[in-house]
């Protein structure tokens, strides 16, 4: 194991104490945490005598080395050189470096444990590998702690090497799944970040040691990820390398009943992801290979009469066993053939997904205002009318819905993201949109839970792939592209079955708002004010990235960064909406009524109400604007903020009654943007049947 590669993003440092481990197996907790995503381990035993430990080293070492982990010892120097490990954590109390790195020689990793600038100097000065920062937190795992640095310590300590860019740093002490991204990200400098974080209590005394290394490595490795959107949509995410190395490690039958064009290219991208491809245009074969409980491909991209028949005969055996069937609608806008066959299909049977280009999508929604030419992508829709489509689809015909195209549209008709991975020579080479089709089945046949997460994580591993081989230096055009994209989907698919997921970082997700993007259009329309607040911004994330272009300088009167659940905090409070309630005045107009957007309903959104509530103004509650993660929680909080004396109403209504006469100059241009949401609406009023919002339409407020 080459010391320089080492990944140290989630370092496991050990704790066999039954008050860390309670009755459970040491190894098997470690071995789990390695399972997880844990790239790297130290054994920290402070008892025990000398042969013991060096046989638990010995032993551990087995486990870390089947994953390709490096093992350090604690202090131990002589254990390290009994087992042949990859080297030793020394504290500033133990063994000096010098003694050590002559003990060890050049090709160990040594690692020092840092807590102020001027240690952290001398041991980069010393030769150390790595440093261990800490203390960043308080932690019950080390008592003796000198100094809790907080992410700011650390950030002075890496600043103070900032010219030693070779030696690798980990944080430590107390660092869990609630502060790791906000560890990594304030101590940020510009010049250099944490390599990664190490953690006791949060994986071993984790209840599921697996799921709780398994988090912490996607918490690292979306770092420096661009992933915008609520918690919900990160955990969406956050699945995606379980996702891929399920695929490699399933292998799951992908059957392709494909057009003639991309047979062989399907199969081969099927094989570098780790599916299994069979590529059966029988209908009658479908009974039995259902029986796998992989998935379908049914892409109608050279349909005629025989073909249709086989397609609907496999359709009804993979509905009959409940396996999931990936549908692409190839050229369905281009003729009446293609738009009959794309009928029979709909009507034969249920698909899981329906993935096609935007002229595919418009014909599987009915949609003919735009005659396709061939089987091409092109596009006459805004981002936003995508995202209202595919949502919309998505919720009647209850399917996962993807819209390929420069950006890449998923929903399930409650979640919707954007994805803007991917590299324009896939729009050069033919069967793009038809292998992701198959990468998606593979995803789907080992990802029952989610298959939006599923769907997602095949286009990030595709995409992502893409970009990656398009940047070599053998790729000089569409030719070379392919051989290479096939490696670079293989590649990715090895890399994260080995925990490095470095490709991810690469990720451009973001979450869609409709309703309260509609909102900020309409205020920006009858120019009133707005008020932003996020939820701790550098831990949850700032304001979703579609909702700036509406939050101009002239209109917002307070961005603010809370810890306080409720926004009406200084100078909201005291500058902007003074306590009106014991004024004998009505207050300023209309600036005595607040609408609220956003989340979560029942938290934030509550507390804010009732606080403007008691102060004296008039508050309107836009039910399809606001939304929890768990979705039960909405009715509650509504039904609480009515009784509270809040209007509960949609957008629409909030909307004309806010104007109150069509004879207004601004009428025009809020019938506009009435129309121009008129889909986002009816989609989002849907999913308030019942008086309740869906979930994830909304911004942070
Ligand atoms: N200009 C582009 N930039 C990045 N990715 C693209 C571009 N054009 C197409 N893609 C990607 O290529 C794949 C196929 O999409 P598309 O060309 O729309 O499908 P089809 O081949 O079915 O017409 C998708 O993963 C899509 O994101
Ligand atoms: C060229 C062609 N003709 C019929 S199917 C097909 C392949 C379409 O591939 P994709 O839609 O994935 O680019």
């Amino acid at each position: 194991m080459e010391k320089k590669k080492v990944d140290y993003s989630v370092y496991l440092v050990t704790d066999s104490r039954p008050e860390v481990l309670g009755q459970r197996d040491f190894y098997t907790v470690v071995e789990a945490a390695l399972k997880g995503g844990v790239t790297c381990v130290q054994l920290r035993e402070k008892t025990g005598d000398t042969g013991a430990l060096i046989q638990t080293a010995r032993r551990l070492h087995e486990i870390t080395q089947r994953y390709q982990v490096p093992l350090l010892i604690n202090d131990r120097v002589d254990v390290a050189l009994a087992v042949n490990c990859e080297g030793v954590h020394i504290g500033q109390d133990d063994m000096s470096l010098p003694e050590a790195r002559r003990l060890l020689g050049p090709d160990k990793i040594i690692g020092v444990s840092a807590s102020t600038p001027d240690e952290a100097r001398e041991a980069v000065k010393g030769g150390a590998d790595y440093l261990g920062i800490g203390t960043v937190y308080s932690t019950q795992t080390k008592s003796n702690t000198k100094h809790i640095l907080g992410p700011e310590g650390v950030r002075d300590i890496l600043e103070a090497i900032s010219s030693f860019p070779k030696v690798r740093t980990v944080c430590i002490g107390g660092i869990n799944e609630e502060n790791a991204q906000e560890v990594l990200s304030k101590s940020a400098t510009s010049k250099r970040k944490l390599d990664g974080i190490a953690v006791v209590s949060a994986v071993m005394a984790a209840s599921n040691p697996l799921d709780a290394a398994k988090r912490l490595a996607s918490l690292t490795t979306f770092q420096s990820s661009k992933i915008i959107g609520t918690r919900a949509m990160q955990d969406v995410v956050s699945s995606v390398p379980a996702i891929v190395k399920a695929v490699h490690e399933q292998t799951p039958l992908s059957h392709n009943m494909t057009n003639l064009v991309v047979q062989n290219f399907a199969a081969n991208i099927a094989l570098a992801i780790g599916a299994s491809p069979i590529m059966s245009n029988h209908g009658d074969e479908a009974e039995d290979l259902c029986k796998h409980k992989g998935s379908l491909v049914i892409n109608m991209g050279t349909v005629d009469d025989k073909a249709l028949g086989n397609y609907v005969k496999a359709l009804k055996a993979y509905n009959r066993a409940g396996v999931p069937v990936v549908f692409d609608p190839v050229g369905a806008g281009a003729t009446s053939v293609r738009r009959n066959a794309l009928k029979t299909l709909l009507d034969a049977g249920y698909m899981d997904v329906v993935k096609g280009n935007e002229n595919e999508i418009k014909a599987v929604v009915g949609d003919s205002s735009t005659q396709q030419r061939g089987v091409d992508s092109s596009s006459t829709l805004t981002d936003q009318e995508k995202a209202t489509m595919v949502e919309n689809l998505a919720r009647t015909k209850e399917t996962i819905v993807v819209m390929t195209g420069v950006s890449d549209f998923v929903s399930d008709g409650t979640r919707t993201l954007q994805i803007t991975n991917g590299h324009p020579y896939l729009a050069s080479i033919t069967g793009s949109g038809c292998t992701l089709g198959t990468t998606i089945s593979a995803a789907v046949a080992v990802w029952p839970e989610d298959n939006l997460a599923a769907v997602v994580g095949a286009i990030l591993h595709y995409e992502i792939a893409a970009e990656i081989a398009a940047s070599r230096n053998d790729v000089r055009g569409p030719g070379t592209f392919i051989p290479a994209f096939i490696d670079e989907l293989y590649n990715i698919r090895q890399n994260t079955s080995k925990g490095d997921l470095r490709w991810l970082q690469r990720a451009r997700v973001m979450d869609v708002v409709l309703t309260t993007t509609k909102i900020l259009r309409f205020a920006n329309a009858l120019k009133i004010p707005i008020y932003v607040t996020t939820q701790n911004r550098t831990r949850l994330g700032d304001t979703v990235a579609e909702l700036k272009p509406h939050l101009p300088s002239s209109l917002v009167k307070a961005d603010l960064d809370k810890t306080r659940f409720s926004m009406y905090i200084p100078p909201i409070s005291t500058e902007h909406f003074p306590f009106l309630a014991s004024s004998s005045s009505p207050g300023p107009g209309k600036g005595a009524e607040v609408a609220i957007v956003g989340i979560e309903s029942h938290i934030c959104v509550t507390q804010t109400a009732l606080d403007l509530l008691e102060a004296g103004y008039k508050v309107y509650i836009i039910a399809d604007g606001v939304s929890s993660c768990n979705s039960a929680e909405v009715p509650i909080a509504l039904d609480r903020l009515r009784q509270a004396g809040a209007v509960v109403t949609t957008s629409e209504s909030w909307m004309y009654e806010c104007m109150g006469d069509s004879g207004i100059g601004e009428f025009k241009d809020v019938v506009k943007i009435v129309k121009d949401t008129m889909g986002d609406t009816k989609g989002v009023m849907e999913g308030l049947v019942g008086g309740y919002s869906n979930g994830g339409r909304v911004s942070k407020i």
